[in-house]
């Protein structure tokens, strides 16, 4: 026999086979971690076999599946000299994997097509393979998808049906569809209804919106099912059995791009398939002792909060909505007067590093244990009762903009994002704060969102990494935003549900 590559030789093979691909026979071999073949031809002379290409392999945990074909006789008219090799090779089989292209972290789906002299032999292959593949327990089963058909360009339907629901049928993971009829129908299906049990994971098609449904239905229903007090800020949360994925088909899409690194249906859909994932902080937003919402992704007071009100009333422009909002918010040029108090996280880096955050990073590895975390909570609570707040830091002004961003909210517009060194689990949050300036300057600073300069170069630009923050708006008069009633909000920040992300 001969050699496939080192590496190989030190694995038992499960399975080694002359077969052919395309127009040449070649020697191929599956491991229980990598499939791997190689050009081989039988030497005039000794009638020996012997290699002459290098060795191309995929790994296993990048294989989909691997189908019987059913062969026409057409096949392989193109190819130089096959008919012979063909016909002494008439049953074959195709393995389906995870192709990484160079263009922006994009994948697609690959297919290898080998010729077999049998059809035992070709079923032999496909069982070892499939059988490997059915050990990896990180990989979903069954799905539960809910398609949101109004989000972003009305795309949710077609994007899934032509792109996700043909590379799920060839990976064998069944999917309930569920296209909503309304606002919140997928929150309000995901709280009372879904059959939870049934499924390995949810998979949201649509925008951040339609994400944001998601997670406030699955977080909701965990917290409920477990009698956990959503109202109290220092609750400890349940974190949800089941994982989220993101098939991009809404209007910015920030927490697919921030998360798998691209915002592409097909590239989603191949990470849902092999089993990706990687937790997300959530941050439960708080005002006077009541739950408010959860936040994954950016919370904005002022410019952004405004930009975002603004464009709902125009959902029906489309994306447009939001360039029209934020030449409005940016026009109207308001500023709001408060207090932030926030409690600075510690040995967790600067908002202002160089380290980007993506999935396997170290600051998102560290799991402190339950104790731990009520450790540190007991502590920041007796800090806060004994002085004020030692440890809180407290700054009164007036402000543009206030934004919280639990990951770096990069989208293909942005594409470092708003806060470039935030992390995605790490229990923290980068507080941007952008004090009262004139127009250029925020002009200015708005603009280094699109271009690699640092945005918060800036004398009245702040951040800070936070672990929770509260923000006390001034009392409202004539002239000055805000909420209407008096009161602050606490953000607390959390590890919670995973999503499929880049490997
Ligand atoms: N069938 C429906 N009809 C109307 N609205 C819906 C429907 N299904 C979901 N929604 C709501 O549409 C909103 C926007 O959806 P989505 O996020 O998918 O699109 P989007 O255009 O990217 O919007 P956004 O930019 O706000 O995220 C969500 O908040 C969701 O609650």
């Amino acid at each position: 026999m001969t050699g496939l590559s080192e590496d190989m030789e030190k694995q038992a093979r499960l399975l080694s086979s002359q077969l052919v691909l395309g127009d040449r026979l070649v020697e191929v071999a599956a491991t229980r971690t990598v499939l791997a073949w190689k050009g081989i031809k039988k030497d005039k002379k000794s009638s020996e076999i012997i290699s002459f290409s290098k060795t191309e392999h995929v790994p296993l945990c990048d294989i989909i599946a691997a189908h019987k074909n059913h062969i026409n006789a057409e096949s392989g008219r193109s190819q130089k000299n096959p008919k012979r090799l063909h016909q002494m090779h008439p049953h074959a089989f195709t393995v389906s994997y995870v192709r990484r292209t160079r263009r922006r972290r994009r994948w697609r789906c690959g297919d290898v097509t080998f010729h077999c002299t049998n059809q035992g032999l070709c079923e032999q292959w496909i069982q070892v393979i499939n059988e490997q593949l059915s050990l990896f327990t990180n990989r979903p089963r069954s799905l539960l998808v809910y398609i949101n058909p109004y989000g972003g360009k009305r795309r949710g339907e077609r994007v899934y049906e032509q792109k996700v629901a043909p590379l799920l049928r060839r990976a064998c993971i069944s999917a309930d569809v569920i296209v909503t009829e309304r606002a919140n129908h997928a929150r309000d299906h995901l709280i009372s209804q879904a059959n939870l049990n049934e499924y390995d994971g949810v998979v949201c098609v649509g925008g951040d919106g339609m994400f944001s449904e998601i997670l406030h239905g699955l977080i909701i229903r965990t917290q409920t099912d477990h009698r956990v007090d959503r109202d109290r800020p220092d609750s400890e949360l349940v974190p949800c059995s089941l994982r989220v994925g993101i098939i991009p088909a809404g209007s910015t899409d920030c927490i697919c791009f921030s998360t798998v690194g691209a915002s592409d249906a097909v590239t989603s859909a191949l990470h849902i398939i092999v089993g990706d994932s990687q937790p997300m902080d959530v941050c439960s937003v708080h005002h006077r002792d009541r739950f408010l919402r959860y936040s994954v992704s950016l919370l904005g007071y002022g410019f952004y909060g405004d930009v975002l009100t603004d464009s709902e009333r125009n959902r029906r422009l489309g994306p447009a909505r939001y360039d029209l909002a934020g030449v409005k918010t940016f026009l109207s040029h308001k500023h709001y007067e408060g207090t932030i108090s926030f409690l600075p996280a510690e040995n967790k880096g600067t908002p202002r590093d160089k380290l980007r955050c993506r999935s396997g990073c170290g600051a998102c590895q560290h799991k402190s244990s339950l104790k731990d975390r009520k450790q540190r909570e007991m502590s920041e609570k007796t800090n806060l009762d004994k002085d004020g707040g030692h440890g809180w830091q407290v700054i009164h002004g007036k402000f543009i903009a206030i934004n919280a961003a639990s990951m770096s909210c990069a989208c293909p517009r942005s594409p470092k994002g708003l806060a470039p060194s935030a992390h995605l689990a790490d229990g923290t949050a980068d507080l941007i704060l952008v004090r009262r300036c004139s127009h250029l300057d925020f002009f200015r600073h708005l603009l280094r969102h699109t271009t690699k300069a640092d945005q918060f170069d800036h004398s009245f630009v702040e951040v800070h990494r936070v672990r929770k923050f509260c923000f006390q708006p001034r009392v409202r008069r004539t002239g000055l935003g805000g909420p209407p009633e008096r009161g602050s909000s606490d953000v607390v920040l959390r590890r919670h549900a995973p999503v499929p992300g880049d490997r």
